[in-house]
């Protein structure tokens, strides 16, 4: 089942539900996150230590004060409990009287600042506790410097909950978040992703219909792809699977038409035919294997279209762009292609793609789609994304190192993608052609844009781990392995 995730604020209702509507107590609460907070805390520092315990005056400071409980319950010795101030929540105020009476050694920031440096250069790591989605606003002055402290420290960072101060100037940088109950979707934002480090749920008890109630969007991951595309049947041959239309290529650009073309070719569609220019098509034709390659693309009929890889930006694409929307029912719009639907649209002054079509652009692409800056797209791709989504009627995937799905209903699937090595040139084609296959077969326009996104991903990721660095090419040659391990299989 697809994972929820739900905003700061959701978060804070979620809580807050758990609390009044099932009655469950927030010191209970705080208990199985701070065991659980623990139990992760230790898998990944194992015995390194000292372990400094820097904990705000909410809740999340409640959570890493428990963290620390366990520590010392189980024996260790290496703990030190930073506070920010004398201060604490109901709930934080019972776990920082136990820690006192356990003989926990504490200091207090707001009166110990150079005693907390030093304790904070000597760990070897920091449990940060200071902020959770209690935060409002920008940070306080004393906050951070403290974050300054930690950062500065040489110390690894397991961040409760969110990493403090997520989505503010000066924010902690963590090595880990460990993220309760839930995922927050701020955390996967991409502009400030690079916060969070490795991401970790643990799981707390909230009710799990409170959780769906509140999403406000699905953190995908493999074992999604299998039911996002379903099972082939055995029986069925290459002329009922879906006929996949690549237009794409042009001079200096061919090879980009070929890895979108081939990499259709490796889902479970039937039949792949490439339509290219006159001028590249000496070039091409007798380089596309199973893929049919035509000089333009007269009689060619097909289930689902890949536009704009490596197209070129010719005065005549755009005309181009309105009778391939005219003639095929669904596609996908990528690179050039997406140049060429801006000038369509300002043209007409509006147009409607009537939620049969999915544009993959990265951020600059959507940044001139959308009429904004990169910046606004990465610090908001749901705002812009959603606005961009309902505004022409199509899935907008939005790729970055994390890559949202949009729907125009705002619906929000987002794939924590992370993979630097799927940073290569012609990635983004290979992806337009994934997804324009998994259409073609009769897919679901929404769960062919998150299945391809999902898919691409995990391939870059095991193409990574098996052989170090690669080219687009080699992710062409992952596609069918990969959509056969996540569970697209046949019979
Ligand atoms: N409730 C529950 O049942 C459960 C809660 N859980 C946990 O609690 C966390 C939420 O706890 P929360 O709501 O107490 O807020 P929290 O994130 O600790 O921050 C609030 C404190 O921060 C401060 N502060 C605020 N803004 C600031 C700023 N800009 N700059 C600087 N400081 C600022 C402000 O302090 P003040 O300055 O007012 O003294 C305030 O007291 C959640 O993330 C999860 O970890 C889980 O265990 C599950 C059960
Ligand atoms: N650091 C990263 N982590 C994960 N995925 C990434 C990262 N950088 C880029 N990608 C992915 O690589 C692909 C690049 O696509 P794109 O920019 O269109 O490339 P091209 O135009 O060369 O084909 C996108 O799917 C994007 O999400």
């Amino acid at each position: 089942m697809m994972r929820p995730l739900v905003s700061v604020e959701g978060a804070r209702r979620v809580d807050a539900r758990t609390r009044e509507e099932y009655g469950v107590p927030e010191l209970v609460l705080m208990e199985q996150a701070g065991m659980r907070l623990h139990e992760v805390f230790r898998e990944v520092a194992g015995e390194d230590g000292p372990v400094v315990y820097v904990c705000g005056s909410g809740n999340n400071g409640g959570d890493a004060m428990v963290m620390a409980r366990w520590a010392w319950l189980e024996g260790r010795r290496d703990v030190r409990l930073v506070l920010r101030a004398r201060r604490f929540s109901e709930a934080g105020r019972v776990q920082a009287r136990v820690l006192e009476r356990l003989g926990v050694p504490v200091l207090v920031w707001e009166e110990e600042r150079e005693e907390v440096r030093r304790v904070c250069r000597e760990a070897g790591w920091v449990v940060e506790g200071v902020l959770g989605v209690g935060a409002r606003g920008g940070l306080a002055e004393d906050v951070a410097e403290l974050f300054r402290v930690v950062g500065e420290s040489g110390a690894r960072v397991f961040s409760v909950d969110v990493p403090g101060g997520v989505g503010c100037e000066g924010g902690v940088r963590a090595d880990v978040t460990a993220m309760v109950g839930v995922g927050k979707w701020e955390v996967l934002v991409p502009a400030w992703r690079e916060w969070a480090g490795e991401l970790r749920v643990v799981p707390i008890g909230f009710p799990p219909e409170v959780v769906r109630e509140e999403a406000e969007g699905w953190w995908l991951g493999p074992g999604d792809v299998g039911g996002l595309v379903g099972r082939v049947r055995a029986a069925s041959h290459k002329g009922e699977r879906g006929r996949v239309g690549v237009w794409a290529g042009s001079r200096g650009l061919a090879g980009a038409a070929l890895l979108s073309a081939r990499a259709a070719a490796r889902t479970p569609a039937g039949l792949v035919y490439l339509c290219c220019d006159e001028e590249v098509y000496g070039l091409l034709g007798g380089l596309g294997g199973g893929v049919v390659v035509r000089p333009g693309d007269e009689g060619v009929r097909v289930d689902a279209a890949v536009v704009g890889p490596g197209w070129g930006r010719g005065e005549g694409r755009v005309g181009q762009l309105a009778a391939i929307l005219g003639r095929c029912g669904r596609g996908v719009i990528d690179a050039d292609g997406l140049e060429a639907l801006a000038r369509l649209r300002d043209g007409e002054g509006r147009l409607d793609l009537g939620g049969r079509w999915v544009l993959t652009p990265h951020p600059g692409e959507c940044a001139r789609l959308a009429g904004c800056t990169v910046e606004e797209v990465l610090g908001a791709p749901g705002r812009v994304c959603g606005e961009l989504a309902r505004g022409l009627g199509a899935v907008v995937v939005l790729k970055a190192h994390t890559t949202w799905v949009v729907a125009p209903s705002g619906r929000v699937w987002v794939y924590d993608g992370m993979c630097a090595p799927l940073g290569t040139g012609g990635a983004g084609d290979v992806l337009a052609g994934v997804i324009g296959g998994l259409l073609a077969h009769g897919v679901g326009v929404e769960e062919a844009a998150c299945a391809g996104v999902v898919a691409h991903g995990e391939a870059g990721r095991r193409l990574f781990a098996r052989r170090g660095w690669f080219g687009a090419e080699d992710l062409v040659g992952e596609v069918g392995t990969i959509l056969k391990d996540l569970g697209v299989d046949y019979g």
